[in-house]
């Protein structure tokens, strides 16, 4: 049976193989649309692109409603019943539509201009996420307005406005926001699900040492991301100052990303190996009625591994554990590209500073923009939270943004 049924489709595609030779056009003949069956994938020349398709991709992706739930947008096919070497018995198209018959007789349908948007070619030169990175200058010269909390809450217009900004540069501000607790979690709340952890779900913190933690004191802070010691550290993180009575204070602002890059340019192998090197961070804390020991291990600089888009930076000389997940031959190589990059982040040129005054919100990339803060005397109480990154982008896709 099988065997009937495999030769039949080897004779099919000898037939079709026969008729594939030269180019062919669609059916009105354009000659913008042209498209060749070769052994192995589906070539198609059109909207000015090339592009190449493997028969069980195409196969896989059917939009029938055998294959695929439009309700849910999810698939129906069990993919792993394809077989490997499937190829179409017939193919169509028009200007619009590409139908391809599969050996089993059924049809598949393909929009051009859906196979433009996902030819897998051309999606790996796309960034995932623009950017506009910056040094204190450029952050500067954009001149972003902070939106007012009302009309923040009430339009979604200036919801999507402050979104743009804040995928675009990692960091906005929210102003005239009361300065409590609660009005600091309706304002995180419009655009995110709060991440509670161990520090609470909104917290509020002062100098106490009531944690064990130097975020706990009036130290200054170099640079650094939070939550380092997490498998997967906080998104986004929500400053708001409720109060200071003293000096100093003010809190450092560097694009973490605009400083790699400079990095990836200048001195490719401490990038590579900020890349690709795991690093340990730890929580340990013994305070007070608290115990907790985090670790989170991954590289400080991570990119996707597809298109090397950096998507994270995980930065925290504070947090760092002891180094035992390196090689003996890469770890003074470690310490130098550490040192390059860290050379980079502390130069004044890059560093933004602001002082967080009651009624005005900061909103903190926390995989992207690192934070600091200068050291202080008097009563300074912050409060804020930790936001999941998804439902961050969730809500930016929802308003029409590429996030
Ligand atoms: C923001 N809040 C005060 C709650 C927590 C501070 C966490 C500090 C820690 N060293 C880290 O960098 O993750
Ligand atoms: O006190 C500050 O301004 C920030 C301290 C800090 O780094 C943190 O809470 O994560
Ligand atoms: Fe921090």
């Amino acid at each position: 049976m099988y065997a009937h049924l495999f030769s039949m489709n080897a004779h099919m595609w000898l037939l079709l193989k026969r008729t594939s030779f030269r180019w062919q056009h669609t059916a009105s003949q354009s000659m913008n649309n042209l498209w060749k069956l070769h052994e192995k994938c589906f070539e198609l020349h059109y909207d000015g692109l090339v592009m190449r398709f493997d028969y069980v991709w195409l196969r896989d992706h059917c939009r029938s409603a055998s294959c695929y739930n439009r309700k849910t947008n999810q698939r129906s096919l069990d993919t792993t019943k394809i077989d490997l070497k499937i190829r179409p018995s017939d193919i169509r198209m028009d200007n619009e539509t590409l139908f391809i018959t599969w050996p089993d007789q059924h049809v598949t349908q393909y929009r051009l201009s859906w196979l433009v948007e996902n030819s897998y070619e051309g999606q790996k030169q796309n960034a995932v996420q623009p950017r506009i990175l910056w040094d204190s200058e450029t952050y500067r010269n954009a001149k972003l307005p902070a939106v007012k909390r009302k009309d923040f809450m009430e339009c979604d217009e200036e919801l999507k406005t402050f979104l743009k900004n804040f995928l675009l540069y990692g960091i906005a501000f929210v102003e005239d926001v009361p300065p409590t607790i609660d009005a600091t979690e309706t304002v995180a709340q419009r655009i995110s699900l709060i991440r509670e952890t161990m520090y609470g779900r909104m917290w509020n913190f002062t100098s106490d040492f009531s944690r064990g933690d130097t975020a706990y004191t009036k130290h200054a802070l170099n640079c650094h991301t939070d939550t380092s010691y997490f498998q997967e550290p906080c998104g986004i993180q929500v400053f708001h100052c409720l109060r200071h009575e003293g000096t100093g204070g003010r809190t450092l602002l560097v694009d973490g990303f605009h400083s790699a890059e400079k990095i990836r340019k200048e001195s490719p192998e401490d990038f590579d190996l900020l890349c690709k090197v795991p690093i340990k961070h730890e929580y340990i804390e013994n305070v007070g009625g608290y115990h907790n020991h985090m670790i989170g291990i991954g590289p400080v600089l991570n990119v996707y591994p597809w298109n090397n888009e950096l998507y994270m930076i995980r930065y925290n000389n504070y947090d760092r554990a002891v180094i035992n997940t390196v090689s003996y031959e890469f770890v003074e190589k470690w310490y130098a590209a550490h040192q390059t990059l860290t050379a980079e982040l502390r130069k004044p040129e890059n560093e933004v500073w602001v002082k967080l005054k009651p009624g005005k919100v900061l909103f903190i990339d926390n995989w992207r923009v690192l934070h600091g803060r200068e050291s202080f005397t008097g009563l300074r109480q912050l409060c804020g939270c930790y936001l999941t990154r998804d439902d961050v982008l969730n809500t930016a896709r929802f308003l029409g943004l590429k996030a």
